[in-house]
């Protein structure tokens, strides 16, 4: 994060002089902006940047203890300079929150310099999965910089003192947590589908119960119930691959045009990264743990890799935005359209569907059969509207309220679902794209549609509520679509594992004994077991000293 700052908020100037020293690790950066105090909320963070016009420096201080640095990944014992975010102030005015390049430990000996006070943070969640990450703590005791070491491509300060905004829009500021938000999309797909691979492969190895007359007992994979709770999984490991895609094209066009001073898709950007992060990875966080779960037993072994995939994967619902601020962020730019409805201005980009107001507010679902549910043009429609109808019902509600930002604080529970609703109508409609694409490969692209119409059909029968509650379907549809689910399931089953096998992961970087290519599953458990540093002894270790006692009171006692 550290590089992608520079680059996107230093000048050309800034990014010749940085950029090649990082690219060698002749210095090691890290990303601080988040303090102990404020991480959410980056306009209340509280590190000082003051101008001395007689040094021409930059003055960085942490007044207060929330205002010290905390959790920024690396900087607690690896990074030698950090992008540090503080309030820059200059003839006495605060102009908020700006980037800084600061020199944290020495390249001689990597000792803090005079000033700095920096460590880690501590042991995370998770019993050490990410405790290979140095988050850390960071404290500047009025650390003096030169002042072009402020970041200055969005904005400057003259040798005078002087603030200047460049005639840029002052959100490029969060630029990073932009670029970042898109890859960790990409970062979803991939730790899902590692988790999904685990599965399907145990599932097709484990069998328990239904042997007839001493015959093989059942593959768990036939079960319905393990397919209903893990081929969505499977699905939605394509779906976060296919919009992932997707998103890093937009981020990568919105980054082009911003290079011709052309802003008009910030927001589009901004809504998607920020939406897209927060329902990717919340879905996969909940996805790894039911991976772990249709493993029985032996998906809580650290050797089925689950737990550790978990523990580390999990983070990402709060890193780079909590969700629910990242779904708010989302739930405001709607409410704005909404509004904008009415004076004419056409919706764009992801927002273009709420151009069709006037037919998506009644428009009645048609379909009548299970089959038609397989109608890729039903579907969209149905997303469409739940999508549209929930943001236009919160948006009408907080009219009603006395003043909008409070209708907005009471109404935002609802906001939040109508936000993630639009959300999962992108995911849905970059699938149903993807799969109208040529795909090479015998058979390949019917396997998509089949995985396309799973994830669109199981996130309608998890979210029939709210196509009830706006009316988009009937109670007949809804049985319908989960009808259809159920046939759809039968058709996977029998691809599962090559869809998995798919993903290309080797046993090595999968790291899990339940999910080995070979599916030699038991022999290998077994041999892992050995390998616990518990079993280096027959007797335990505290054998002599607690249980012996322990069990000779307990024997003498029996014999009174
Ligand atoms: C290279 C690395 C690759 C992969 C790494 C993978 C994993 C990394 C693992 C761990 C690293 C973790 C790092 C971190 O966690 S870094 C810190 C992350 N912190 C956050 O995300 C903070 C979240 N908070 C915010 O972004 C802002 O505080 C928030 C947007 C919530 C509020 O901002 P603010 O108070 O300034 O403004 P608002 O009034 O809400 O909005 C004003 C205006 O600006 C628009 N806006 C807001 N954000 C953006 C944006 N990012 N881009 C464009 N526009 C933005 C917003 O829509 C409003 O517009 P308008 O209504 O038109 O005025
Ligand atoms: C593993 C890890 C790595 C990290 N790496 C970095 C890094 O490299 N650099 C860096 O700068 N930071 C880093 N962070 C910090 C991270 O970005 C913040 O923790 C994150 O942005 C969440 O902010 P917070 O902790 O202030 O949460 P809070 O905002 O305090 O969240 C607490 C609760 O308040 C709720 N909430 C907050 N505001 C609102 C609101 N307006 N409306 C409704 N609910 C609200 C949230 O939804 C949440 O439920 C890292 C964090 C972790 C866990």
């Amino acid at each position: 994060m550290f590089v992608p700052a520079i680059k996107g908020q230093g000048t050309e100037e800034q990014q010749k002089k940085w950029l090649p020293l990082a690219y060698k690790f002749q210095i090691i950066g890290c990303y601080a902006q988040t303090e102990l105090g404020h991480g959410s909320n980056v306009q209340g963070l509280e590190t000082t940047a003051t101008f001395d016009p007689m040094t021409d420096e930059f003055v960085i201080h942490s007044p207060t203890l929330t205002s010290s640095k905390w959790w920024p990944g690396g900087l607690g014992k690896a990074s030698t300079h950090a992008v540090v975010y503080a309030r820059l102030i200059t003839e006495g005015k605060d102009y908020g929150i700006h980037g800084f390049i600061v020199q944290l430990r020495s390249l001689e000996d990597h000792s803090p310099l005079p000033g700095v006070t920096l460590g880690d943070i501590g042991g995370k969640f998770g019993s050490g999965a990410y405790n290979s990450m140095d988050n850390g703590v960071l404290r500047f005791d009025h650390v003096r910089i030169p002042r072009d070491q402020m970041l200055m491509r969005l904005s400057q300060v003259t040798r005078e003192g002087k603030y200047v905004q460049s005639d840029v829009p002052k959100q490029l500021l969060y630029g990073t947590m932009v670029y970042v938000r898109q890859s960790i999309v990409a970062d979803a797909s991939k730790a899902l589908s590692r988790a999904v691979c685990i599965a399907v492969r145990y599932s097709a190895i484990r069998k328990q119960f239904g042997s007839q007359d001493g015959g093989p007992e059942t593959q768990v994979l036939n079960y319905r119930t393990q397919q209903s709770r893990l081929f969505p999984l499977l699905a939605s490991a394509y779906a976060f691959r296919f919009v992932g895609d997707w998103l890093n094209w937009l981020y990568t066009d919105v980054t082009q045009k911003l290079e011709v001073k052309d802003y008009s898709t910030l927001q589009e950007a901004h809504a998607c990264t920020a939406g897209l992060k927060a329902v990717t990875t919340s879905a996969t966080a909940d996805a790894i743990e039911e991976c772990r779960k249709l493993c029985g037993g032996h998906g809580y072994l650290n050797s089925s890799g689950l737990p550790e995939l978990f523990a580390v994967y999990v983070p990402a619902c709060t890193y780079e935005g909590d969700n629910v601020v990242l779904l708010l962020q989302v739930a405001r730019i709607l409410m704005k359209t909404v509004s904008q409805l009415t004076s004419g201005k056409q919706p764009v980009g992801t927002m273009a569907y709420m151009g069709k107001v006037q037919h998506l507010m009644q428009s009645k679902c048609a379909v009548k059969t299970a089959e038609d549910w397989l109608n890729p043009a039903f579907i969209q429609e149905a997303f469409e509207a739940r999508a549209l109808r929930m943001a236009v019902n919160c948006a009408q509600n907080i009219g009603q309220a006395s003043n909008q930002e409070e209708g907005f604080y009471e109404r935002s529970p609802d906001l939040l679902e109508a936000a993630v609703a639009h959300i999962q109508l992108i995911i849905v409609t970059k699938f149903i794209e993807k799969v109208h694409q040529d795909i090479p490969g015998h058979g390949v692209k019917e396997q998509l549609q089949n995985l396309c119409n799973v994830y669109a059909l199981y996130t309608l029968h998890k979210h029939l509520g709210d196509f009830l509650a706006t009316g988009s379907l009937t109670p007949k549809q809804g049985a319908l679509a989960n009808e259809q689910l159920g046939k759809l399931y039968a058709q996977v089953r029998p691809n599962a594992v090559a869809l998995v096998d798919a993903f290309n992961y080797t046993d090595h970087y999968l790291g899990s004994v339940l999910g080995r290519y070979d599916g030699n599953v038991y022999p290998a458990l077994y041999e892992e077991a050995w390998k616990d540093p518990l079993n280096e002894t027959v007797v335990p270790e505290g054998y002599h000293e607690y249980l012996r006692p322990l069990l000779k009171q307990q024997l003498k006692l029996s014999r009174l």
